[in-house]
């Protein structure tokens, strides 16, 4: 069997540079995730306190299963796995209706704490 580790904790340079090279490459997708993801964050805290305001509730089920679609199938396109896909943005969803939660419990707040 041929080994690219020289057994001695070595790797070979040219493995070594490959390594480098796809995980530079990884490195600055992780950070373009971040940043779109931070910007999907600052959208939906506006959209949490347009609700708020409005008191609509925090979760909109229907418009969630349009994304799922969306998503599913533009992953199925990028030969991503869907449920994959579905997953992760099950994931992010949870944690923005927690916001959405809280922007709506401290606005109700203070609200009730305006002097009338
Ligand atoms: C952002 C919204 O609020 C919730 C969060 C969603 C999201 O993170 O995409 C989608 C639907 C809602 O359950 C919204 O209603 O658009």
């Amino acid at each position: 069997m041929t080994t690219s580790n020289t057994g001695n904790g070595d790797v070979d340079p040219a493995v070594r540079a490959e390594l480098d090279r796809l995980r530079d490459s990884i490195d600055n997708i992780d950070a373009a995730v971040v940043h779109m993801l931070a910007e999907r964050f600052k959208c939906t805290q506006q959209v949490g306190r347009l609700k708020a305001v409005h008191q609509l509730p925090p979760a909109d089920q229907a418009r969630e299963a349009r994304q799922i679609t969306r998503l599913r199938s533009l992953a199925e396109n990028a030969k991503l796995d869907p449920a994959f896909a579905e997953k992760f943005l099950n994931f992010i969803i949870a944690e923005v209706i927690r916001h959405h939660e809280r922007i709506a419990e401290d606005t109700a707040n203070s609200k009730a704490a305006e002097p009338s």
